[in-house]
C-alpha cells in the first residue's frame, strides 16, 4: 500500500479537491471552495492546510460564521444542489454561529459542508479557551449542538476516522433523496496530528446523481389515478426544480390541461407567465392558485414537502373529495397526506408518465385561464395603491388608525405602499435577474406579487424562514451565477439581524443589489399579533418616547463602500434601480414603506396557537375562531 503522509486537515482539503459530481452525462468538481473565519481552533489546522496548498478550492473569508454558512448554502441551492462550499469556523462561538445556518440549510434539503472545529482528543490543555463543561460528561461538546440540525454529524478524534466520516459525509450531500448539511467537527489538536494516510482514499471520486426511475407498478398506479380524476391539481416543489422539470411540466400541463401551483421553493421552475402557472400555494398564496386547489380531486405533489404554509394548516384542498398522489425522491415526503407514493426522479417520472396518459384532458376548460386572468386584475390593483392622509384603507385592515398611519408617513417621510414597490421593482429590474428573500412580510407578497419569466431566478428560503439569510445568500448566488444581477429583498428587521456578508461581497467584488423595505418594524409579526386580537406589543421599532425610529440605512451601508440611495417614492425608487444596474460596485436602496401595505391572506388560514384564555375580546374572538377552523383541518 501507498502512503503519504499529511495532517488530517491536509488530507481533508486534498479529498474535497477530489469530489466529483456526474449528472446528465457531464462531470465537474462538486466542492467549490471553502468560506473560512479562523480562530485558534482552525487556523494552525485547516487554516495551515488551506494555505500550504487548496487546490482549486477558493478560499473566502466571511464575516459572521452564520452569514458565511447561509452564503453557502445559497450556492448550493442556487447551483440546483450540484455544487458546494464548505465552512471552517473556529471551535466554541464559531461553531456555535453555525446552528442556525445548519438548520436553515437542512429545513431546505440544502447539501453543505460543515467542519466546525472542537476541542482537544487529548485533554491536555482541558478546558480549552470556550469549552464549556459538563460535571457528567466529558463527551459533550458545542458541537453536539449542531446534531439537531445536521443530515449527518460526526467528531473526528483520530486523524484515520477522517476517510471514513468524509466518504459517509459525501454520500449524504450527493443523495437528492437526503441531501442536507453534513458537518464533520475536528478536534483541533487532531487537524495538525499526522497520519500515513492511503493514496487510494484521495483518487478522484464520481458522485453520481442518476436520476431514480419509477417503476412500473408505481407509474400505472400514477397513470390510473390521473386519468380516473377530472380536476387534477400539480403543485410544484423544490423538487421539481432541483430535478429540472420545467419542460415536462409544461407539455404535461399543457397536452392535459392541467393547472400548475407552487411552493416557495418551487416558484420560478415554470415561468409565471406559462398560462396554466396560477403561482403561490396556500398561506402566502394567490386566490387563483387556493381557489383551483379546493375545486381540485387529485393533488399531485411533485417533489414537495407539504409544509403547513403551502397546505395553509391542511384546509387548502378538500380533504373529503381530493386524493393524492405525491413523486418524490424522499419516501418521507412521499408518504404524506395518505398519497399513492411514486419514490422518484420527478423529471424522469414525467418523461415516463407522458405516453401512459393518452388524449385525457381534465374538466378545468377555460376555469384556469379565468382563475388566472382574475388574479391578474387584483395584481393590478394592488400595483395602484395609493396612500391618502384620510381615510386611507390599507391591506391589512382595521389595525393602525389613519393617525398612526399618518406618523410613520410623517416619521419615514414617505407614502410608498409596499405592493407598489415590489411591483415597480419587478417591472423595472432585467428578467434574467436572481431575486433572493427569507423572512417577513416580503415572501407572502413575493409569492403571490412577483412574476418570474426566467426559469430559477426567484430564490426563497421558506424551509426555516431564517431572518438573515437574505444579504449572506444573495452572496452566495452572485458566486454561483457570475452573470446576473442578484437582489436581495429584504425588511428593516432582517437587515438589522444580519447583513455582515454585504462587507464580503464589497471585498470580494461580488456585485449583489440590496433592497431594503423599511416600515420601522416587525411588520408581519404585527399584523399576526394585532389580526388576532392583540395590541401593537413590541414590534414597532419605537423608542422610550414612543418615538418612531427613521434609521438612515443608506447611510450605513455606504459606510461599509456601497453605492446607496434613498426612495420614498416609485419614480425614485425606478430612477434608483435604473442608476445602481450601471453601478459595479455593490448597492442599496433603503425604500421606506408605509406598514400595513403588504398584502394580506386570500382564502386561507394558518394554524398559531391563540390564547385560550384572555380578558381581551378580540384574542376571545380569535380563539373561537381557531377552533372552528380546527374542526374543518385534516387531523395528519
Ligand atoms: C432568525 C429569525 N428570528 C425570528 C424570526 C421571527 N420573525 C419572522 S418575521 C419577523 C419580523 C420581520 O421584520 P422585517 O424584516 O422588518 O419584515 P417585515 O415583516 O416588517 O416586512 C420575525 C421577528 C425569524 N423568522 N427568523
Ligand atoms: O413567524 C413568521 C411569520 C411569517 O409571516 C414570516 O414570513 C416568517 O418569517 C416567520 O418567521
Ligand atoms: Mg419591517
Amino acid at each position: 500500500m501507498e502512503t503519504i503522509r499529511l495532517t488530517t486537515a491536509q488530507a481533508l482539503v486534498k479529498f474535497l479537491n477530489q469530489q466529483y459530481l456526474h449528472v446528465d452525462g457531464e462531470e465537474f468538481p462538486f466542492v467549490e471552495g471553502v468560506f473560512a473565519i479562523f480562530g485558534h481552533g482552525n487556523v494552525l489546522g485547516i487554516g495551515q492546510a488551506l494555505e500550504q496548498d487548496a487546490g482549486h478550492l477558493k478560499v473566502i473569508q466571511g464575516k459572521n460564521e452564520q452569514g458565511m454558512a447561509h452564503a453557502a448554502m445559497a450556492f448550493s441551492k442556487q447551483m440546483l444542489r450540484q455544487k458546494i462550499f464548505a465552512v471552517t469556523t473556529s471551535v466554541g462561538p464559531g461553531a456555535a454561529n453555525l446552528v442556525t445556518a445548519a438548520g436553515t440549510a437542512l429545513a431546505n434539503n440544502i447539501p453543505v459542508l460543515f467542519l466546525p472545529s472542537d476541542t482537544f482528543a487529548s485533554r491536555q490543555p482541558d478546558p480549552v479557551l470556550q469549552q464549556v463543561e459538563h460535571e457528567h460528561s466529558f463527551a459533550i461538546t458545542t458541537n453536539d449542538s449542531l446534531r439537531a440540525v445536521s443530515r449527518y454529524w460526526d467528531r473526528v478524534v483520530r486523524p484515520e476516522q477522517l476517510m471514513t466520516s468524509l466518504i459517509r459525509a459525501f454520500e449524504v450531500m450527493t443523495d437528492p433523496a437526503k441531501a442536507g448539511p453534513a458537518t464533520i467537527c475536528i478536534a483541533q489538536d487532531v487537524q495538525g496530528e499526522a497520519f500515513d494516510f492511503d493514496e487510494r482514499f484521495f483518487v478522484k471520486r464520481v458522485h453520481y446523481h442518476d436520476r431514480k426511475l419509477p417503476t412500473d407498478r408505481e407509474l400505472q398506479g400514477a397513470a390510473e389515478l390521473i386519468k380516473s380524476s377530472k380536476r387534477p391539481l400539480i403543485v410544484v416543489g423544490g423538487g421539481a426544480k432541483y430535478s429540472q422539470a420545467r419542460d415536462q411540466l409544461i407539455s404535461l400541463s399543457e397536452k392535459h390541461n392541467i393547472p400548475l401551483v407552487e411552493t416557495q421553493a418551487g416558484k420560478s421552475t415554470v415561468e409565471s407567465n406559462f398560462k396554466n402557472n396560477l403561482g403561490g400555494l396556500g398561506v402566502t398564496g394567490t386566490l387563483a392558485a387556493n381557489r383551483a386547489a379546493r375545486q381540485s380531486d387529485l393533488i399531485i405533489g411533485i417533489g414537495t414537502r407539504y409544509t403547513d404554509f403551502t397546505t395553509s394548516s391542511k384546509t387548502a384542498f378538500n380533504f373529503d373529495t381530493s386524493r393524492f398522489l405525491n413523486i418524490n425522491v424522499s419516501r418521507l415526503h412521499a408518504y404524506k397526506l395518505d398519497a399513492f407514493q411514486v419514490v422518484a426522479d420527478a423529471r424522469a417520472t414525467l418523461e415516463q408518465l407522458a405516453p401512459l396518459l393518452g388524449d385525457y384532458v381534465t374538466e378545468f376548460g377555460h376555469e384556469i385561464q379565468r382563475l388566472k386572468d382574475e388574479w391578474s386584475v387584483e395584481r393590478a390593483r394592488l400595483q395602484r395603491v395609493t396612500f391618502h392622509e384620510q381615510d386611507f384603507d390599507p391591506e391589512i385592515k382595521g389595525q393602525f388608525t389613519q393617525d398612526v398611519l399618518n406618523e410613520y408617513a410623517g416619521t419615514l417621510n414617505t407614502e410608498l405602499p409596499q405592493t407598489t414597490a415590489l411591483i415597480a421593482i419587478n417591472e423595472t429590474i432585467a428578467p434574467n435577474s436572481v431575486v433572493i428573500s427569507a423572512a417577513g412580510s416580503l415572501p407572502g407578497d413575493l409569492q403571490r406579487l412577483w412574476n418570474p419569466t426566467v426559469s430559477n431566478t426567484y430564490h426563497l428560503e421558506y424551509g426555516y424562514s431564517c431572518m438573515g439569510y437574505e444579504i449572506s445568500g444573495a452572496l452566495g448566488i452572485k458566486l454561483a451565477e457570475a452573470t446576473k444581477d442578484v437582489y436581495a429583498l429584504v425588511g428593516d428587521g432582517s437587515f438589522l439581524m444580519l447583513h455582515s456578508e454585504l462587507i464580503t461581497a464589497i471585498q470580494y467584488n461580488q456585485k449583489i443589489n440590496i433592497l431594503l423595505f423599511d416600515n420601522s418594524g416587525f411588520g408581519c409579526i404585527n399584523n399576526l399579533q394585532m389580526e388576532n386580537g392583540g395590541g401593537s406589543y413590541c414590534c414597532e421599532f419605537r423608542d422610550s418616547d414612543n418615538q418612531i425610529l427613521n434609521i438612515d440605512y443608506a447611510k450605513v451601508a455606504e459606510g461599509y463602500g456601497a453605492k446607496t440611495y434613498r426612495a420614498y417614492t416609485v419614480k425614485q425608487l425606478k430612477e434608483a434601480l435604473a442608476d445602481a444596474a450601471k453601478q459595479s460596485v455593490c448597492t442599496l436602496i433603503d425604500i421606506k414603506v408605509l406598514p400595513k401595505t403588504m398584502t394580506a391572506g386570500y382564502d386561507s388560514w394558518w394554524n398559531l396557537g391563540v390564547a385560550e384564555v384572555s380578558d381581551r375580546e378580540g384574542i376571545q374572538q380569535a380563539y373561537e375562531h381557531q377552533e372552528q377552523q380546527r374542526k374543518l383541518a385534516k387531523q395528519y
